[in-house]
């Protein structure tokens, strides 16, 4: 369980004290969490802050009852959190399945890698040994971070908009992707999303909106009101 305390987040902006995150408190508890709101709410600066990319300047953060606030990002992956960056790390020479391996921690027959590379829609054989460099395309990059990221099977998986970038039929394999995972893994599972067919999927969502928590529940409860408000903007924006 992962419980933010009163986070507050403050940089500085052209020498003027900016607050991004306002005194947030949420307790993530379920298995698949989505976090959702408008463009610049806050969203990403929490997922990192999670993961222990950037710290609060004030508040805490507590893992299964620990506080994990005072830890970088190595240490809270020791803990179990792993945070999906835009892109998988580029090394010369490193290929995919030398990747998969690093991310697993343990050694993995060709099978078993074929497996996790066809579960994110990876025609496997096709990308075991190809080096990771720019000759791969973006979608074909974030699979194989999801990827990673699932051969990893952490306490708490956190992705920032995976779908960002990928194509439609691609989106649709990603959210047969998510389906599975939310199915096979036991740990939590935190996406930070705009697109409803994930929220559908969705345990829990959190919106969050100019750096508050503005409103936790079920699909039931938050969807409606989501869709409502989208639905308004959208009218507006038409009328303008
Ligand atoms: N280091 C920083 N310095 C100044 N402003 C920052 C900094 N980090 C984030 N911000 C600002 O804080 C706000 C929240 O950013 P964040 O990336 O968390 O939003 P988000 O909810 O993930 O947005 P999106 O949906 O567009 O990805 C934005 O206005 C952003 O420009």
């Amino acid at each position: 369980m992962l419980e933010l305390r009163n986070i507050t987040y403050e940089v500085d902006d052209n020498n003027e004290n900016k607050e991004i995150l306002k005194n947030v408190s949420v307790t993530i508890d379920d298995h698949f969490v989505a976090i959702t709101g408008p463009n610049g709410g806050g969203k990403s600066t929490l997922a990192k802050m999670i993961a222990g990319i950037i710290r609060p300047t004030s508040g805490q953060i507590l893992l299964d009852g620990e506080d994990i606030t005072g830890l970088n990002i190595t240490e809270r992956a020791r803990k179990g959190i792993s945070f999906a960056f835009q892109q998988p790390v580029h090394f010369k020479g490193l290929t995919v399945k030398d990747l998969i391996t690093i991310a697993a921690g343990k050694e993995m027959s060709v099978n078993e890698i074929c497996d996790i590379l066809s579960e994110v829609g990876l025609c496997a054989r096709e990308y075991i040994d190809r080096e990771i460099n720019g000759s791969l395309s973006g979608g074909e990059l974030k699979r194989i971070e999801i990827a990673m990221i699932t051969a990893r099977g952490t306490k708490l998986s956190i992705f920032d908009e995976p779908e960002a970038g990928i194509d439609l039929w691609s989106f649709n394999s990603l959210i047969k992707v998510f389906e599975k995972m939310r199915d096979e893994i036991n740990g939590t599972i935190l996406i930070i999303s705009h697109q409803e067919r994930i929220l559908d999927i969705a345990d829990k969502i959190i919106v969050i909106a100019d750096g508050q928590v503005r409103k936790t529940g079920t699909k039931a409860e938050v969807l409606p009101e989501l869709l409502n408000t989208a639905q308004t903007c959208q009218t507006l924006i038409d009328k303008a």
